[in-house]
């Protein structure tokens, strides 16, 4: 008998498969592994008489219509992200085409003398590998979903710095630039935003550890407007600055309904010295065995050149100033920390 060939009359059944629309006149689907087979014809071919092994309830295992999505229902609200389960409801419902916030482009750029490109063979005296542009690029774009544009490794002149400045201004609605912010005499970068690109700095330099030098500004370039973070260059100080203060605007400029990074609560595992400064102190997060809230570990010297101090870790504690009364937190202090890698 086909689907829909006639109704089922009291004492009838079908074998159906899961999914499949209920045969007419049908109340209960049993599973086949609670039914026996007792009588067969045409060979095995055709299933005469079956037996139900146990009594099922009128509606047992079916799925009502519109038990998933209920006619006229609002699947998706508006400034939702739209993730795998958000994009998968989207392809159920078929709305393939859908008004979403364009994702900003970013343009990375690094500055100094002394940089080489990773690929680049051996150092030559007095140089580095540029690591900041490999971070923040798989930071931005492979692990937060950017748009990410290279913006090369530009001099210390402000000859040089310029036309890298345009370009990467030219080709990404925000710029993220490295180096080139503090108070050394080849520190071009506000000098450059400000006089040859007429950019309005909103800060450049801000009280915290590490990232005090990070700089904000804003310009108008080609008729649109154009966002500038100014990050220091030690790698560690670019990578929090780029949690910090990058990631949020990001979201923000991509409709994020809440760009902010996730913080929730830790013990710390050993007593931490407080800096002058707020800290954001680079952890390692996780549970103990009958403790709800997390552990945090420091991932140990905490100077901002030394990568190896995030390279491990999953969160930064937000560590208050040192104050003369309080110089250190004691082993065990509950602190904020914010969540910047897997649990
Ligand atoms: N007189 C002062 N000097 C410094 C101050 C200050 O307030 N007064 N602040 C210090 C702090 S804190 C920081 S952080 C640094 C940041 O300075 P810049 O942002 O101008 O960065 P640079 O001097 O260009 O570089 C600092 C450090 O990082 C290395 N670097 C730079 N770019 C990269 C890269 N792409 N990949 C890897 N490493 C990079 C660079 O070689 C330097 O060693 O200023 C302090 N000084
Ligand atoms: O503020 Mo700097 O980023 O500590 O080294």
């Amino acid at each position: 008998m086909q689907l829909g060939d006639r109704y089922l009359m009291p004492g009838e059944c079908m074998r159906i498969n899961t999914g499949a629309p209920l045969p007419p006149g049908a109340d209960a689907v049993v599973q086949v592994e609670d039914t026996s087979l007792l009588r067969e014809a045409d060979g095995g071919r055709l299933e005469v008489e079956i037996e139900i092994l146990w009594a099922p309830s009128k509606g047992q295992d079916v799925r009502q219509i519109g038990s998933d999505i209920a006619l006229g229902e609002r699947v998706l609200l508006k400034g939702t992200v739209l993730g795998a389960s958000e994009l998968g409801l989207l392809a159920t419902v078929g709305a393939t085409c859908v008004l979403v916030y364009r994702l900003p482009v970013v343009a990375i750029l690094s500055t100094g003398n002394e940089l080489q490109e990773p690929w680049a063979g051996p150092l030559h005296p007095g140089c580095i590998r540029d690591s900041n542009k490999t971070s923040l690029m798989a930071l931005i774009g492979n692990k937060n979903g950017f748009h990410i544009v290279d913006a090369g490794i530009a001099q210390d002149s402000p000859e040089v710095l310029l036309p890298y400045l345009r370009s990467a201004l030219s080709s990404a609605d925000v710029v993220v630039s490295t180096g080139g912010v503090s108070m050394g005499d080849r520190d071009y970068l506000k000098d450059v935003l400000q006089a040859d690109v007429g950019a309005k700095i909103h800060f450049g330099r801000v009280m915290m550890k590490p990232g005090k030098p990070t700089t904000f500004a804003t310009c108008e370039y080609e008729g649109k407007k154009k966002l500038v973070f100014g990050l220091p260059g030690n790698p560690v100080s670019a990578m929090v600055t780029c949690n910090l203060f990058v990631l949020p605007a990001l979201r923000k400029m991509a409709g994020h309904p809440s760009p902010l990074c996730t913080v929730i609560r830790a013990l710390i595992e050993k007593d931490i010295k407080l800096d002058p400064r707020p800290e954001f102190h680079r952890v390692l997060l996780s549970w103990k065995p009958g403790i709800s809230i997390p552990i945090a570990r420091s991932t140990g010297n905490q100077i901002s050149s030394r990568m190896l101090s995030l390279a491990s870790a999953n969160g930064l504690l937000i560590l208050p100033p040192r104050t003369e009364e309080k110089t250190y937190l004691p082993a065990g202090s509950e602190v904020d920390a914010m969540v910047v890698g897997q649990l």
